[in-house]
């Protein structure tokens, strides 16, 4: 887990850092562009020899400011270097920098073919944390001259035409859609490197420390985004009884129906809770029964029956919705909710609520919903359409789960996790680490298990969400391409095993 930074929390460091007087503006922009040149020689080792080629694109504000830094140290490296900048420095420092490179400098608008041709090296330096309208056409112009021309890109900071804040693209005029070969960024990555797009367009990221560490968490008291980088905590069962781990139920639906239910129960007995039981209707209990043997089975009619199971102070964990059709999980969650037992909601479940918005907060604090977009969309249309309009997916996740008082995990290639108290967890798998065969039948079902199976464990609900979804993607990945849904709770042993002996999952 790292942190990862909006544009105005990385302001506040950096202001926190400069109001102390050990450090200015100029001495961290000295530090970033030295610490760009380092990151792209120690990638490209044939490029440390110098001598090459190098177009360095220049905004106004201190973006700029790191690109004159950088144009200045690769040209004291032998490197033939031309700057092509969007207009006169805007800022004290960047302006410093650019008096510093003492040599002329082009306009944006001469760049053309010639200029990239035989160059090894574009840097963008023209927008970085400061974005925030979109990139006029002459700007995003020279920037696809940049992309087009098949040069090595290096984005400073991030990739211009990026929001540092949302991931998105904010462009006039269409968009390239090349991922940079190389982004570096200062101190901590932003939020527009984890959120798609922003994600995939940062291709490999490389994060600088530029000496702010000291002042990170002192400005960022409030400051409570991670990105999950590793396992959300210790994975060791201690010893004792099955029950000492937890009972999870899982509802299942009706004949012909009890898949997906399935794969969300062996998945929570997977990740280790003591005992698991799947609750069909009592017509699906034989078939049921033909395809499970470690997972337990119960039949459930409806609101009595699960009223009467849940006497059972065991069962400490319940899951809804996965294969459960939305009528029985509209009949049933009142019961569970009723329950105060920590209860995951899925697939028909989150249907279930749609339909009936004014029960949204039935779920309680105890629960996890695990809605994709379009169950996102449908439980809360306004935060739909503001994510459509461009708002910040952490953002909208984050409202949500503050207005039903529940984690929610929002699904996607850049998952968000959100608590009601504004903590937030953020798992990309859309840039470096992508896994698109996750995109299969029934993923969802296991993610669903395994949430439901740490909560039985004891897990509280933010920190089951982030670690099943972490494990959910390093699963994935472990299996690699082929991977069907069945495959991801049988390969969890595999990396829990290579967790347990501390290699990288
Ligand atoms: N925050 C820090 O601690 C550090 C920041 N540094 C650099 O400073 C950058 C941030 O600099 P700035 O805040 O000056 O911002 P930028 O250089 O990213 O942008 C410059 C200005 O352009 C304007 N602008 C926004 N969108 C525009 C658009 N579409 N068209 C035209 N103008 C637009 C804004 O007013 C913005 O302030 C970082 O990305 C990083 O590269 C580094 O020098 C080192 C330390
Ligand atoms: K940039």
């Amino acid at each position: 887990m790292r942190p990862v930074l909006s544009p105005e929390e990385m302001r506040a460091v950096e202001a926190a850092a400069m109001t102390s007087g050990r450090v200015t503006g100029a001495e961290l922009m000295l530090r970033a562009g030295a610490g760009v040149v380092a990151a792209v020689e120690g990638r490209w080792s044939a490029l440390a020899a110098g001598g090459g080629r190098a177009v360095v694109l220049a905004g106004r504000g201190n973006n700029g400011g790191d690109g004159y830094v950088i144009a200045r140290l690769l040209r004291e490296k032998g490197w033939s270097v031309a700057i092509h900048a969007l207009g006169e420095p805007a800022t004290k420092d960047a302006a410093a920098m650019r008096e510093d490179w003492g040599a002329p400098v082009l306009e944006l608008e001469a760049l053309d073919g010639a200029a990239l041709d035989g160059a090894e090296l574009v840097v963008d330096a023209l927008f970085g944390t400061g974005l925030t309208r979109p990139l006029a056409p002459a700007v995003s112009g020279a920037l696809r001259l940049a992309q087009e021309a098949g040069v090595r890109l290096v984005a400073v900071d991030i990739l211009s035409g990026l929001s540092a804040e949302t991931g998105q693209v904010l462009s006039e005029a269409p968009f390239v859609e090349r991922p940079a070969d190389l982004t570096v960024t200062f101190q901590a990555p932003k939020l527009g490197h984890v959120l798609t797009p922003g994600a995939r367009l940062t291709g490999p990221l490389e994060v600088v420390d530029i000496g702010l560490g000291a002042w990170l968490g002192e400005a960022l008291e409030g400051w409570q985004v991670v990105q999950l980088t590793g396992p959300g905590g210790a994975q060791d069962k201690v010893q004792g009884h099955k029950y000492d781990h937890g009972h999870a139920l899982v509802f299942a639906g009706g004949v012909g129906r009890g898949g997906a239910g399935r794969l969300a129960a062996r998945s929570a007995l997977r990740i280790g809770a003591g005992a698991v039981t799947l609750a069909p209707t009592p017509g699906a209990l034989q078939e049921n029964a033909a395809a499970l043997d470690a997972v337990m089975l119960r039949a459930v009619a409806g609101v009595e029956a699960a009223e009467a199971l849940l006497e059972d102070s065991r069962l400490n964990a319940l899951c809804l919705g996965p294969g459960c059709g939305v009528a029985r999980a509209a009949e049933i969650l009142p019961v569970l909710a009723r329950s105060g037992r920590a209860l995951v909601l899925d697939a028909d479940a989150l249907t279930a609520l749609a339909e009936e918005p004014a029960r949204l907060g039935d779920a309680g604090p105890r629960s996890v919903l695990t809605p994709h977009p379009g169950e996102f969309a449908r439980l809360f249309p306004d935060l739909g359409e503001a994510l459509k309009a461009g708002r910040s997916k952490l953002e909208v996740t984050r409202e949500a789960a503050a207005r039903i008082g529940a984690v929610v995990l929002l699904k996607g290639p850049d998952t968000v996790i959100a608590a009601p108290d504004g903590r937030a967890a953020i798992n990309d798998a859309g840039g470096q680490g992508a896994v698109p065969w996750l995109a299969t039948a029934g993923a969802g079902d296991v993610l669903a298990g395994f949430v439901t199976g740490l909560l039985a464990r004891g897990w509280p609900p933010f920190e089951a969400a982030a670690h099943a979804t972490w494990l959910h993607t390093a699963c994935a990945r472990s299996f690699g391409p082929g991977l069907i849904a069945e495959d991801l709770a049988e390969e969890l042993p595999k990396v829990l095993r290579r967790l347990a002996s501390g290699e990288s999952a």
